[in-house]
C-alpha cells in the first residue's frame, strides 16, 4: 500500500547515492540513507544500482512517488536491448579534451555552440564524450543504439512498466547539459549527435516538469527527475536574486533565470531548470576535495584543517591554484594544482590550509562574477554542499564572493529537490517547503584583504596559464 503523504528523492551524485523520504506536504525528512560510489571518472552504472539498493534499503515502505536527480553530463551508452556497452564516462573525466577542441572548431567556434545550445562544450559535456568514445572504444561505440544521462538510466531501471530503449525519458534540466539540446528552442539538435558520433542514436523523450514517467515495481509513481544542480535549485526554492554556490565534488554557482543565456566565453553554461525556466551555471572541477586533499597533505583531518585555516592570520601571499583534477572553468583540462609564494614565513601548515580554502573560494568567486556579467542579480549567496560545513569556508566566503551569504540548514538539497518534484508529479501542485537558513561564522577577511587575495590569485593564474594549459599531458 502506498501513502500519498510519503515521497522520496534520490541524489545519484559523483561520490555517493543519497535517498530521502519526506512528508509530501511539509518536506520534513522522515527517513534517510546513503551509500558510496567508486572513486573513478568512468564507472559501471551497475555500481549506481548497487548504491541505490543499499541507500534505499528499508526506507521505501509506503512511498507513493519517487524522483531521481543525478550528476550532470555522464555518458551512458546502451545497446538495442538496453544493456550498457561502456562504463559511464562522468562529467569530471577529462579524456575528451582533444575531442572538445575538434568539435568546437568543427561547428564554427565557441559562438556557434553558444548560439546552438546555449553553452560552449568543455570536456564535461556529453557531446564531447560521444566523439571521444568513437576513437577510444570503437567496438563499444559500434554496439551503441541509445545514449542516456545518469538520472535517465537510473529512472529507466526503476521503471517496471517500460519495454525498451524507446521508452527512455529525460527532462529539460539534465538534457541541457548534453550539448545536443537547445534550451531556447526546447528542441534536440540531432545533427550535433551526428557531428560528434558519426551517426544518430536513440535519444530519451524530454518529459514535462511535473510529469509521471513510469511506475516502480514497489508501486510508486516515477517523476521525470533532473540534473543534480537543477534539483538543488528546487530543493532550495531559489528566488530571483538568490545565487546558490555548491561546494561538493564540483563547485557550482547557479541561479534560476527567466530567459536563456548564451555566453560565448564558455564560462557560464546556459542550462535549463526543472520547472520550465533556465539555470545559468558555472562549474569548477575542484571544490570539497581540495580541502580533503590538503588535509591529507598536511596530515590533518578536516576539522583540524578548518581550525588551522581560521587561526592563520592570513595567507601572506601564498596562493593555491586548486586544479588538482585538471580544471573546467577556466577551461584548463590538463592543468594541475599550483602553489605559489612559498617563503620561510608562508611554509606553515596553517598558511597552507588558509591558501587551500582561499584558492577553492577564489574559483567560485570568479564563477559568481561571471553570472553577474550575464546580468544575473546576486543579492545573496546560499552556500551548500559538503564543504559548506567548513567553518573556515563559512567565514571567508562573504568577503571573497562579494555578497551576503546565508547557510541553508545542512541537508541533502539535491535529494530534497527530487522529492519535491515527486510530490509535484503526484499532486499536480509544487508544494511549498520551508528551508531554514542561518548566518555564517563572523567574517575574518575585510573587503580590502579579500580584494588582495583575489588579485593575487588572478595574477598567478594569468602568469602561469600557458604552462597550465600545455603541461602534464
Ligand atoms: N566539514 C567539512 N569540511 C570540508 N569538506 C567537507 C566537510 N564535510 C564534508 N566535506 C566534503 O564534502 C564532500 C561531499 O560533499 P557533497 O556535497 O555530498 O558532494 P557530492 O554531491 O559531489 O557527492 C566530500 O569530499 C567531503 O570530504
Ligand atoms: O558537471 C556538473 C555541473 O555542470 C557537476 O555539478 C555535476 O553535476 C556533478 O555534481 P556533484 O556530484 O559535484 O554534485
Amino acid at each position: 500500500m502506498t501513502d500519498p503523504r510519503l515521497v522520496a528523492g534520490v541524489d545519484c551524485s559523483t561520490q555517493a547515492t543519497k535517498v530521502v523520504v519526506c512528508d509530501a506536504t511539509t518536506g520534513e525528512v522522515l527517513r534517510e540513507g546513503r551509500a558510496p560510489h567508486p572513486d573513478a571518472t568512468q564507472v559501471d552504472p551497475a555500481e549506481w544500482w548497487k548504491a541505490w539498493s543499499i541507500a534505499s534499503d528499508g526506507l521505501l515502505d509506503g512511498v507513493s512517488a519517487l524522483s531521481v536527480a543525478g550528476q550532470q553530463h555522464g555518458m551512458v551508452l546502451l545497446d538495442g536491448s538496453g544493456a550498457v556497452v561502456h562504463p559511464a564516462v562522468l562529467w569530471n573525466d577529462t579524456s575528451s579534451a582533444d575531442a572538445t577542441t575538434d568539435l568546437v572548431s568543427e561547428l564554427g567556434g565557441p559562438e556557434a555552440w553558444a548560439s546552438a545550445v546555449g553553452s560552449v562544450p568543455v570536456p564535461s559535456f556529453t557531446v564531447t564524450k560521444l566523439r571521444w568514445v568513437r576513437g577510444a572504444a570503437p567496438d563499444a561505440a559500434a554496439r551503441a543504439e541509445a545514449v542516456a544521462l545518469p538520472h535517465d538510466w537510473l529512472t529507466h531501471q526503476l521503471a517496471a512498466d517500460r519495454s525498451g530503449i524507446a521508452d527512455l525519458t529525460t527532462d529539460r534540466g539534465d538534457v541541457s547539459g548534453t550539448g545536443w539540446w537547445s534550451p531556447s528552442t526546447n528542441d534536440y539538435r540531432p545533427d550535433l549527435v551526428e557531428l560528434a558520433f558519426g551517426r544518430s542514436l536513440q535519444l530519451p523523450r524530454v518529459a514535462g516538469p511535473s510529469e509521471v514517467v513510469g511506475q516502480t515495481a514497489f508501486g510508486a509513481s516515477l517523476a521525470a527527475g533532473t540534473g543534480d544542480n537543477m534539483a538543488a535549485a528546487l530543493g532550495l526554492d531559489l528566488q530571483p536574486g538568490d545565487v546558490a554556490v555548491s561546494l561538493g565534488t564540483s563547485g557550482t554557482a547557479f541561479a534560476r533565470y527567466s530567459s536563456p543565456t548564451s555566453d560565448p566565453s564558455g564560462f557560464v553554461a546556459g542550462f535549463a531548470d526543472a520547472t520550465g525556466g533556465y539555470l545559468p551555471l558555472v562549474c569548477t572541477l575542484n571544490a570539497a576535495r581540495v580541502l580533503s586533499a590538503t588535509a591529507t597533505l598536511l596530515g590533518m583531518d578536516l576539522a583540524a584543517l578548518d581550525e588551522a585555516a581560521l587561526t592563520s592570520p592570513g595567507s601572506n601571499g601564498l596562493v593555491m591554484l586548486p586544479y588538482l583534477d585538471g580544471e573546467r572553468t577556466p577551461d584548463l583540462p590538463h592543468s594541475t594544482g599550483l602553489i605559489y609564494g612559498l617563503t620561510r614565513t608562508t611554509a606553515q601548515p596553517a598558511t597552507m590550509a588558509r591558501a587551500a580554502v582561499e584558492g577553492m573560494l577564489c574559483g567560485l568567486a570568479d564563477a559568481v562574477d561571471a553570472l553577474r556579467a550575464q546580468g544575473i542579480p546576486v543579492h545573496r549567496v546560499l552556500l551548500l554542499g559538503g564543504a559548506a560545513r567548513s567553518r573556515a569556508v563559512q567565514a571567508l566566503a562573504p568577503a571573497l564572493l562579494g555578497a551576503p551569504v546565508v547557510l541553508p540548514e545542512p541537508a541533502e538539497y539535491v535529494a530534497l529537490g527530487a522529492a519535491r518534484q515527486a510530490a509535484w508529479a503526484i499532486s499536480g501542485d509544487l508544494p511549498v517547503w520551508d528551508v531554514a537558513m542561518s548566518k555564517p561564522e563572523s567574517a575574518v577577511l575585510t573587503d580590502e584583504a579579500a580584494a588582495d587575495v583575489r588579485a593575487r590569485y588572478a595574477a598567478v593564474l594569468s602568469g602561469t596559464r600557458p604552462l597550465l594549459a600545455s603541461d602534464y599531458r
